[in-house]
């Protein structure tokens, strides 16, 4: 069964120079469980995409579905990551980290709550740093952070928009280890926006390419490769091949197939 649903979904914001279509009768599945992952051109309608699955905004046509509901105000039950970790400076990490439970589970006596956040932060490496300031850590310990601070209320979607984006390529693959790892202890469902198409390989079951503006899916390709795949899965030839389909995929979306490799 599929988590989200995307049917024909069909976008225009409305600027002062008229209607600019974002999105054109966009159809996604995400079964329960799963990790998609949308690349595309830039500027062709990712974040949209994830501010309709959120609910922050709904589209001139078409549907979103979540959990077999129609999505047509702001969830709690989506969980968000972007590429600026925007941690409190004023909050330790691990207040940080607490903040959504605040939120959305009141009632959950503070010791369980701490436990939660105290579990997850060890989950990522990040035991012992749950008293310092964000500052105090580097970028990389910062998103592991915010993606601890993502998932700690349980959401039933998480949605990442490039949140690797600004990280040096090392800690990017670290990252995506770290991914990786909280997913087998902790099943959710994702849908990730790349401009990376290697962590879309690495971390997708499923890499869905979107048309330049108004994007629509252009393709759509199923990533069969061990759930407990390392970095070096990468360099082999299926995921290769891979690599190599969807690079032709986004030339063809930025309207520029048969042009210069
Ligand atoms: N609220 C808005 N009002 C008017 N135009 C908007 C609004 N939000 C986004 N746009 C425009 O819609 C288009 C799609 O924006 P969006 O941010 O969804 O693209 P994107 O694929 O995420 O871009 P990038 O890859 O550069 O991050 C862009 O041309 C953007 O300028």
């Amino acid at each position: 069964m599929n988590l989200i649903d995307i049917k024909g979904v069909t976008h225009a914001y409305r600027t002062p120079s008229g209607p600019l279509p974002v999105l054109d009768n966009l159809e996604i599945g995400v079964p329960e469980g799963t990790f998609a992952a949308v690349v595309g051109p830039s500027g062709c309608g990712k974040s949209t995409l994830t501010r309709l699955i959120a609910g922050l905004m709904t589209p001139d046509r078409g549907e979103v579905w979540l959990h077999g509901e129609r999505v047509r105000s702001p969830r709690k039950t989506v969980g968000m990551a972007f590429q600026n970790p925007v941690l409190l400076e004023w909050r330790t990490i691990l207040d940080n980290v607490l903040l959504p439970l605040e939120i959305v589970a009141p009632r959950m006596p503070r010791a369980q709550r701490v436990t939660r956040a105290e579990e997850l932060l060890a989950l990522v490496g990040l035991s012992g740093f749950e008293g310092k300031k964000p500052s105090e850590l580097s970028g990389g310990m910062r998103q592991r952070a915010s993606l601890c601070r993502a998932i700690v209320h349980k959401p039933e979607v998480l949605i990442m928009d490039e949140p690797f984006g600004a990280l040096d390529n090392f800690t990017r693959e670290d990252l995506w280890q770290t991914m990786r790892d909280l997913r087998a202890k902790e099943p959710f469902t994702c849908v990730l926006i790349t401009h990376d198409l290697r962590e879309s390989v690495f971390l997708g079951d499923q890499v869905i390419v979107l048309s330049g503006r108004p994007a629509r899916t252009q393709r759509v390709l199923r990533v069969d490769l061990p759930a407990d795949r390392t970095i070096d899965v990468l360099y082999t030839p299926a995921a290769v091949e891979m690599l190599h389909t969807l690079r032709d995929e986004i030339r063809i979306a930025q309207g520029r197939a048969g042009g210069a490799h």
